[in-house]
This record gives structure tokens, C-alpha cells and sequence, in this order.
């Protein structure tokens, strides 16, 4: 475990690390409380062992403020063992309410030590178990089973944010909706399975362009996302002026450029795509209204033959 050592006490500091190490534990040591919620708020521990008598901000008040700060992250929750000469009943409910978890006495045989920590290693291990199971969860929250990128109800709330930040900057803001030509007909000439791994394709044509538009600087933020069905979308949250013609032209072109076979695509023959593409002042409009737009645009994007985009 990488434990943070809160003492006053250098002596005590040095012989506590020494028997903890020799555990195989990883010890770093704070002085005092401010050092201790210093360093809590820059690295990551599995453990933090107080002590309670410190000159200025004692152990107690220091917990408090430890646990102030993983407030503001969901599933936070270091371990924290009071340290202390006296293990009073006061000292232990005081402990308990400042946000500690238990409580050893300095004079405890090397015993009680080990197997406390044995102890804290199996809640570290099972945390670091969860903390990844929540990742993943979160991760397929946000993201479309199918096609890997980010699905409606994540993209919904970052434009939420997102909207509000190119208010407060003043930035233009642009959507890209995307949606395969003829897409039905693929489904019944090729099959589902193949409508599936066409969706895919697709999928990462479009997110190529976001991303490199992206990295190239041309569209900074910009990611694809999966709207629902055979339509996709793309975001540009600080758009240049005119950025998001020249994005919605390279996902037309970069699917075309899949040549995947699409017989019954009229005169195309292969899969195409047909993107109407919006640029809007956010301080003039209403998100509700940047969708619609774009949906009109590519709706008429359909009606001039497919394959193309239609912007404002
Ligand atoms: N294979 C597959 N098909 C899907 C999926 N989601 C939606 N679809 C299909 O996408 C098709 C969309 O058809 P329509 O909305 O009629 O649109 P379209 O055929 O693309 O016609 P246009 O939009 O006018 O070019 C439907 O047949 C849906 O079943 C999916 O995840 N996998």
C-alpha cells in the first residue's frame, strides 16, 4: 500500500516508516496538517495513518478537510487511522466524527500493526476493484456498444456544457448531423450483420475526420458521436468561422472513400453519406434550435440527390 504518514514527530515518523516498510508498504510522511492535505490533494494513497496532537491544525481537523476534499469525487474514500498516546472513548467518537475509520495506539506491539494493515491492504485492494469496475461502467454508459463513440445521452450532456462555455466566450458553435443514404435498403440487400459492420465502418470515417480536424487545431474539440440508428453526429464547440463546411464536405468524402458496395444506393453505388451542417452564435440561439436546423439542412441535403452536405 502507499500510505500517507501524518506525524508531528520526526523520531516517531522515522521508526513508524521503518516497521511499515519493512511490511512492504510504501510510506510517504507529512509533518504537519497542511503538508498532509497538501500532498492528499496531489498524489493518491491507500491508507492514511493521523496523528492526533499536532501543533496548528490537529489530526482531527485535518480529516475533516481530507474529507473535503474527496467531496468532489463520487467513490472517494481513503482509509484514515488516528494515531494517538491516549485511545479514550472521547478520542475514538471524535475520531469517528471527524471522518476517521479507526483507531491504533502508538504503544500497540508490531502485532497489531501488521494485522491492522493487513486489513487496510484487503479494503485497498477491493477499492481499487471497484474504482475500476465504476470505470468501466461509466465507460459503457457513455459510449455506443456498437460502434465505440460516444452515444446520445452522453453527447447530450456535454453540449450542455459545452453550449454554455461558447456563451460565456463568445465563440460560434457548430453541429454536424450525418446520416447513411438509403440505409434500409442496405439492411434488406446485405443483412443486419453487414448493416452492422457498415454502421461501424462509417462510424470510424467520421470520427477520423472529427479527430483529426481536431488535432490539426481546424476544429478544436470536435468528436463524433452515435445520434441513434444509421445517424451520427459531430460537434465543434469553439468553431472557426466556416469550419464546419469544409468537416461536413470530409465526412462525405471520407465515406465515399470507404468504397464499400452499395448496390441499391441509386446512382452511387456505394455507401454515401448526406450531412447538414449548422454554425450558430450561442448567445442568439437555443440549442433545440441548432438540432433542427441541421436536421432541415439535411433533409435537404437528401432531396438534392444524397451524398452531400448542405450547410447555412
Ligand atoms: N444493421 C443495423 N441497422 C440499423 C441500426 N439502427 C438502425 N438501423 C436501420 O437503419 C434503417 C434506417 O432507415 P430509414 O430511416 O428509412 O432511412 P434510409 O433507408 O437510410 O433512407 P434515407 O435516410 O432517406 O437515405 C432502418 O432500416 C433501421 O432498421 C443498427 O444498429 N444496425
Amino acid at each position: 500500500m502507499k500510505i500517507l504518514l501524518v506525524d508531528d514527530s520526526r523520531a516517531i515518523a522515522m521508526i513508524t516508516t521503518a516497521r511499515l516498510e519493512s511490511f512492504g508498504h510504501e510510506v510517504r510522511h507529512a509533518n504537519n496538517g497542511q503538508a498532509a492535505i497538501d500532498m492528499f490533494r496531489n498524489e493518491s494513497f491507500d491508507l492514511v495513518l493521523m496523528d492526533i496532537e499536532m501543533p496548528g491544525m490537529n489530526g482531527f481537523e485535518t480529516t475533516t478537510r481530507i474529507r473535503g476534499l474527496e467531496g468532489h469525487e463520487p467513490w472517494a474514500w481513503t482509509p484514515i487511522i488516528f494515531v494517538t498516546a491516549t485511545d479514550s472513548d472521547t478520542n475514538l467518537i471524535t475520531a469517528i466524527e471527524a471522518g476517521g475509520d479507526d483507531f491504533i495506539s502508538k504503544s500497540s506491539p508490531e502485532g497489531v500493526l501488521q494485522a491492522k494493515m493487513k486489513a487496510m491492504s484487503r479494503i485497498a485492494a477491493l477499492r481499487s476493484r471497484l474504482a475500476q469496475a465504476n470505470g468501466k461502467l461509466q465507460d459503457q454508459a457513455n459510449h455506443d456498444g456498437l460502434t465505440g463513440l460516444f452515444n446520445r445521452r452522453a453527447m447530450d450532456m456535454r453540449i450542455d456544457t459545452l453550449w454554455e462555455t461558447a456563451v460565456q466566450k463568445g465563440k460560434a458553435f457548430s453541429l454536424l448531423m450525418i446520416d447513411v443514404d438509403n440505409f434500409k435498403k442496405y439492411n434488406d440487400h446485405y443483412g443486419h450483420q453487414s448493416g452492422d459492420d457498415c454502421l461501424r465502418a462509417v462510424a470510424a470515417a467520421i470520427d477520423g475526420v472529427a479527430m483529426r480536424a481536431d488535432a490539426d487545431r481546424l476544429a478544436p474539440g470536435a468528436f463524433a458521436a452515435r445520434y441513434g440508428g444509421e445517424e451520427f453526429s459531430v460537434i465543434i464547440p469553439e468553431a472557426p468561422p466556416g469550419v464546419h463546411v469544409g468537416v461536413g464536405l470530409s465526412i462525405v468524402e471520407a465515406v465515399a472513400a470507404l468504397n464499400l458496395p452499395h448496390e441499391r444506393n441509386e446512382s452511387w453505388g456505394r455507401v454515401t453519406v448526406s450531412v447538414g451542417a449548422v454554425c450558430v452564435s450561442p448567445a442568439s440561439s437555443m440549442v433545440k434550435d441548432v438540432f433542427r436546423q441541421a436536421d432541415e439542412l439535411l433533409y435537404k441535403a437528401k432531396g438534392s440527390g444524397r451524398n452531400r452536405c448542405e450547410s447555412n
